[in-house]
């Protein structure tokens, strides 16, 4: 074997002599979606693979709980981009998971289409459709005039900002009352694509990213299936978490929590933005300043659901039920699984500085703040049966939710996070951004990138090419042709 596992006091060069052997060997560190991808990846392409994960569990931000007696995401629910262009639609094909789609392309509500929700005011008034649908059309007016003041203004400012802006030079767009509080509310909405509050949201970037076609759809069944499909046959070792990385000239050593190392010609890092922030794994040698820079440069947003279970349905037959309130902060809102999956489910949704608040209470204060809501629209809601509580901005396998950009971020950020360092690659949501925006598509990506970039940096310097036989890497799951299965109820 080119790697095994080392016992702690155990130096790096002792190791690296020891090992001998004619396959290439590559530590891949993360179990979500990016770092399985490329685990799959190199496993496929006859390359020796050990994938070290921290959590008693695959998947990462991706998170399907069964304990409802039926899957629900409380990580990623929504394929953004239902299209034979996305990525991961081969595998959605082959696997027969069914989509519920929300939205067609180009919503001003991002994954929702403004005919599949009701809001209501904080006395459990229904707002007028009429009302929401005009306020939808000024939020979008006001969005193309951010785009002039963007042009206006050579230093990035927030989206919040250029709103303000906007308002004072077109008093005809400002909203006042009830209409002011359905405005607060698609900005709520914005607040959640980016999982940040729109004063921390770069004008200069938040509408750069290419997204894909085809709109977006839920995952009926949950992402999970797709997580267990990459992950057969792998070398997982789960509750490895890994603290430090030494990268030298010819092997990567990684090294987990209780002291073990793992030695092998590369190593790929998929764990989430927030943890190489936080500085929870140690580089050596350290990271140089490009790098700390780009990590440094992006945001790193917070997004929490409330998922309860009734043990019948009280609530119309709508995608979502809003909550409308003086600031986008006080807005919320419910998804209604019933529409996609028919199971009696309310999951309630909470983006930025309310997230994060919002891990601050028990869960059973969680549940009991979120009823509140839900009994301000239905006075006669019966009580859950059961609910889960996700507080992923605290979690010390996530530290946030998915990437954003911040205020000034430099164009180049993405690259320089993504770029190698000798034998260390660089997967994850983050790395592939610009094009995918925190999505799983995107992570997806960018683990097959970091894995065909890590392929093709071994076996050049590594002389492989005319001994080893390579499966083309995106593998035999991506030649399945079923159609997508979609409905719309
Ligand atoms: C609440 C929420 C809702 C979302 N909604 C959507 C959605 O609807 N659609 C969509 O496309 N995307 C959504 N996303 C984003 C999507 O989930 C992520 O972009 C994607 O899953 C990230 O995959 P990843 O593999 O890059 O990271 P992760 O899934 O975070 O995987 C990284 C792995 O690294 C592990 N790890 C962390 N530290 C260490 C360590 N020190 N050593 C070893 N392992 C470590 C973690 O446990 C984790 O398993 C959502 C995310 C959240 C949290």
């Amino acid at each position: 074997m080119k790697y095994e596992s080392i016992g702690a006091g155990d130096t790096f060069a002792s190791q690296v002599e020891s090992q001998n052997s004619s396959i290439p060997t590559v530590i891949v560190i993360g179990g979500g979606i990016s770092g399985l991808a490329a685990a799959r990846i190199l496993h496929d392409a006859s390359f020796k693979v050990v994938l070290l994960e921290s959590r008693d569990r695959l998947g990462g931000r991706i998170h399907t709980d069964y304990s409802f007696g039926y899957p629900v995401d409380l990580g990623a629910s929504w394929l953004h981009g239902v299209c034979n262009e996305n990525p991961l639609a081969p595998l959605i094909r082959g696997l027969g998971l069914k989509l519920y789609r929300t939205s067609g392309d180009n919503s001003v509500l991002y994954d929702h289409d403004l005919e599949s929700y009701t809001l209501f005011d904080k006395e459990g008034h229904k707002v007028p459709q009429q009302m929401v649908i005009e306020v939808g059309d000024t939020f979008k007016r006001i969005l193309v005039e951010t785009e002039k003041v963007r042009d206006e203004h050579t230093d990035d400012m927030s989206v919040l900002q250029a709103i303000w802006i906007v308002l004072d030079k077109h008093p005809e767009l400002r909203q006042e009352g009830l209409a002011n509080e359905v405005l607060q509310w698609y900005i709520c909405r914005m607040e959640a694509w980016f999982a940040a509050d729109a004063d921390m949201i770069s004008l200069k970037s938040w509408d750069q990213e290419q997204v894909l076609s085809g709109g977006h759809g839920l995952m009926v069944q949950g992402y999970d299936p797709i997580i267990k499909t990459l992950a057969k046959d792998i070398d997982i070792r789960l509750n490895h978490r890994v603290t430090k990385i030494s990268n030298g000239p010819n092997k990567v050593m990684v090294t987990v929590e209780d002291g073990t190392g793992f030695v092998a010609d590369a190593a790929i890092i998929t764990v989430p933005l927030g943890i190489l922030k936080a500085n929870l794994i140690h580089f050596e040698p350290k990271l140089p300043q490009w790098k700390v820079d780009a990590i440094s440069d992006l945001g790193f947003g917070c997004e929490n659901k409330i998922a309860l279970q009734f043990d019948s349905v009280f609530w119309p037959d709508l995608e979502l039920l809003g909550i409308v309130a003086p600031t986008s902060y006080a807005c919320g809102y419910f998804l209604n699984l019933h529409k996609a999956t028919g199971h009696p489910v309310l999951v309630y949704m909470a983006a930025g500085r309310f997230a994060y608040d919002l891990e601050k209470l028990s869960d059973e204060s969680a549940a009991k703040f979120v009823m509140l809501q839900l009994k301000k629209m239905f006075p006669n809601a019966k009580e859950p049966v059961q609910y889960l509580v996700t507080r992923w901005g605290t979690d010390p396998n996530s530290l946030g939710c998915y990437s954003y950009d911040l205020v000034g971020k430099p164009e180049d950020s993405y690259e320089r996070l993504r770029t190698p360092l000798g034998n260390l690659f660089f997967g994850g949501e983050a790395v592939s951004m610009e094009d995918h925006q925190g999505s799983v598509h995107g992570a997806y990506s960018a683990g097959i990138m970091a894995a065909e970039n890590c392929q093709r940096h071994l076996l050049e310097r590594l002389g492989y090419f005319d001994n080893l036989h390579l499966v083309p890497s995106r593998g035999a799951i991506h030649d399945a042709t079923f159609p997508l299965q979609i409905s719309r109820m």
